[in-house]
């Protein structure tokens, strides 16, 4: 029933991962951040970096999306340990949705606690505007519905239990951190706090599918994050997530817009300064077990 291809990595393999990044550096990453679409900036604030390009990786796949650069970068966030993924990995470009959350996995074999991350979504709510910063409070999980879970196949219970929940699975307390730095940092007319869903891409959505989803419940849409969520949670990693608001997702009939991926790119490199300033004040001020100075 799970073709080897569609089962992703053992467990040995992404310790085998783990392990020949950690045997590159000595830095051991407590946060783990992933850049979404035109975000990939988010990096550039890591200093002491240490890169690898996502070819170099054993067992990584490649990024072949514009906007995702494909490259691992190592560093610190005022003498915080961070990883930073430049660039995800995305369902329609044909990779198993086991093979697209390994690196959430090898995050956890790294020894990162918190994962952040980010995504550009279309809007579906009506009172969201282009550049919005949407704090994801939960999700939904379209092709989870139809069984495409990141998940599905054996379970090993090394990374977790065979039935995680998932009602938990965006931390409250990040949550909440994110507010606060926003609101600190003046953001506050722009962030949001909503329900992101994720579909399986590449087309955008039609109008019908937009006018169902918003029905449904969600505020934005989007085509990745919740499989790393979903995994992430899997492995007992704490899970802040937000998305860009880079396009008004198309509601109505009359309308002219029409979504796509260039001006995707270009909101997030316009709000690319603040996302950094925000993510980087957050990774400052979240507290973890280990003691890394
Ligand atoms: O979710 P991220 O990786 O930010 O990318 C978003 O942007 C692309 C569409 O423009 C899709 O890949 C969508 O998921
Ligand atoms: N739909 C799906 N994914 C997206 C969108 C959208 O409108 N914008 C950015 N990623």
């Amino acid at each position: 029933m799970f073709p080897k291809a569609a089962a992703g990595y053992s467990y040995e393999d992404c310790r085998a991962t783990a392990d020949w990044l950690l045997a590159q550096t000595s830095l051991r990453p407590l946060v783990g951040i992933v850049c979404g679409s035109g975000l990939g900036g988010l990096a550039e604030a890591l200093k002491d970096q240490v890169v690898f390009n996502y070819k170099d990786i054993p067992n990584f796949p490649h990024s072949t999306v514009n906007g995702h650069a494909g490259r691992l970068v190592f560093g610190t966030l005022k003498g915080k340990p961070c990883i930073c993924m430049q660039g995800r990995f995305h369902l329609y470009e044909g990779y198993p949705v086991q093979k697209i959350t390994l690196p959430m996995r090898i995050f956890k074999l790294l020894g990162v606690e918190t994962v952040i991350l980010t995504n550009a979504a279309g809007g579906l709510n009506q009172d969201y505007k282009v550049g919005d910063i949407m704090i994801i409070k939960d999700h939904i999980n379209m092709p989870g519905f139809a069984g495409n879970n990141p998940l599905a196949g054996p379970n090993d219970e090394r990374f977790g239990v065979r039935f995680p929940c998932m009602s938990d699975a965006y931390d409250r307390e990040l949550q909440q951190l994110a507010q606060d730095v926003g609101a600190e940092l003046g953001y506050s007319d722009f962030m949001r706090e909503g329900v992101y869903c994720v579909l399986g891409g590449p087309s955008f959505e039609t109008i019908a599918e937009c006018r169902m989803l918003h029905k449904l419940g969600a505020d934005a849409v989007g085509m990745s994050t919740v499989h790393e969520v979903i995994v992430a949670r899997h492995c007992g990693m704490r899970v802040f997530a937000m998305s860009l608001i880079t396009n008004q997702a198309v509601m109505d009939y009359d309308s002219e817009e029409k979504a796509n991926h260039e001006e995707v790119l270009q909101t997030g490199e316009q709000r690319s300064k603040q996302l950094e300033r925000l993510v980087s004040a957050m990774v400052t001020r979240i507290e973890h077990n280990t003691n890394y100075a």
